[in-house]
């Protein structure tokens, strides 16, 4: 990665650092009798690295795709800069939100260069009748757009590769080629989903100080992540969702301490537990079943059952005491 900075469009006011950007408000997402999420609340202000973490599950991806418009929401409302946004995932990132997918989702038989261009399709104004005729002004266009991803190329360390086909590129590198095509489409927000899966303790650190590089232009991310460490070493809030509730947000070490939080990633029961009911009852069906599946044992045995001479072994032999001359050969 470079310590190079990415050229905001002009024109390009940005609010003040502490702005509120993204405000989630009661959002409920229900599939059938499931719900995956369950009444979460959750601002990010600009200038802030937010994380979100919770066991496999907890409801994580679909707050996500509640959120950047591939889900309508059960309930609640998503706003942008104060704005509703629509459930459009195109227009969300018409809107300034972009993001990147748990399982990496690039156009694998494309250039690394050709990938990032398609991300800052939506910022560009040239129609399918320009293209057609590729007239001065969508040629115009072209280069700027080429420009522009080659700028984000090498803002993420990947200029070298500008040409290679994304699927021969290494996984780690593919996480940051999905990262520079999020910001070609000029995101005031950015949400990752999960950016060091499958990375080594390297190339964990590296995407670290890529984030930190993002936050610096101006762009306020918010992160899914498993690990740990990296979410407390970056994030100055995080919210922890169990069983699709939201049930704690805070700095770093007051979340690490928290004893809920240290019970839902040990699986360990605690009083008001999102989803502690149901756990209950379920225990309370699986003692039952037990407990009858035991009595119907019993009933089907007879009382004194004791092995009966057809029962034994054939070649069971009666245990005699070994005599002088075995008990010589040990
Ligand atoms: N489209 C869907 N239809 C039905 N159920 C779904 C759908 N998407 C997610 N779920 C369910 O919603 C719950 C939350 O899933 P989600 O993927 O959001 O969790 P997560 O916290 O992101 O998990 P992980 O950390 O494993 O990725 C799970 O029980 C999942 O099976």
């Amino acid at each position: 990665m470079t310590t190079d900075t990415i050229t905001t469009p002009a024109g390009n006011t940005a609010p003040a650092p502490g702005t509120p950007l993204l405000q989630a408000g009661g959002v409920t997402m229900r599939f059938g009798g499931l719900t995956a999420v369950n009444n979460v609340d959750l601002t990010v202000n600009t200038g802030e690295i937010i994380g979100l973490i919770g066991p496999n599950g907890a409801g994580k991806t679909t707050f996500f795709n509640c959120l950047t418009g591939l889900y309508v929401p059960t309930e609640g409302t998503v706003r942008y800069q104060g704005n509703i946004l629509p459930a459009k995932p195109f227009k969300v990132t018409q809107a300034g939100i972009a993001r990147t997918f748990q399982n990496i989702r690039l156009f694998a038989n494309m250039t690394v260069l050709e990938n990032v261009i398609v991300g800052s399709h939506c910022r560009t104004k040239q129609g399918i009748l320009s293209a057609l005729l590729r007239g001065p002004g969508f040629r115009r266009t072209e280069r700027e757009s080429r420009d522009k991803a080659m700028e984000l190329l090498r803002f993420v360390g990947l200029d070298g590769k500008a040409e290679h086909l994304a699927r021969n590129l290494p996984y780690g590198e593919q996480r940051k080629l999905e990262i520079a095509r999020a910001l070609a489409s000029e995101p005031g927000l950015l949400l990752l989903d999960e950016p060091t899966a499958g990375m080594n303790p390297q190339e964990t650190r590296v995407t670290e100080e890529l984030i930190f590089a993002i936050r610096d232009q101006g762009i306020a991310i918010l992160v899914i992540e498993h690990d740990m460490r990296f979410i407390f070493n970056l994030c100055d809030r995080t919210a922890v969702l169990v069983q699709g509730q939201k049930l704690i947000e805070g700095d770093s070490a007051t979340v690490q301490s928290d004893e809920r939080v240290i019970a839902a990633y040990l699986g360990t029961p605690f009083e008001g537990a999102p989803g502690e009911e149901e756990a209950q009852e379920v225990q309370a069906a699986e003692a039952h079943a037990a407990e009858a599946a035991g009595a119907a044992d019993t009933a089907e045995e007879p009382a004194d059952a004791q092995p009966t001479a057809a029962q034994e072994p054939a070649d069971a032999q009666p245990t005699e005491a070994p005599t002088e001359s075995e008990e010589d050969a040990k």
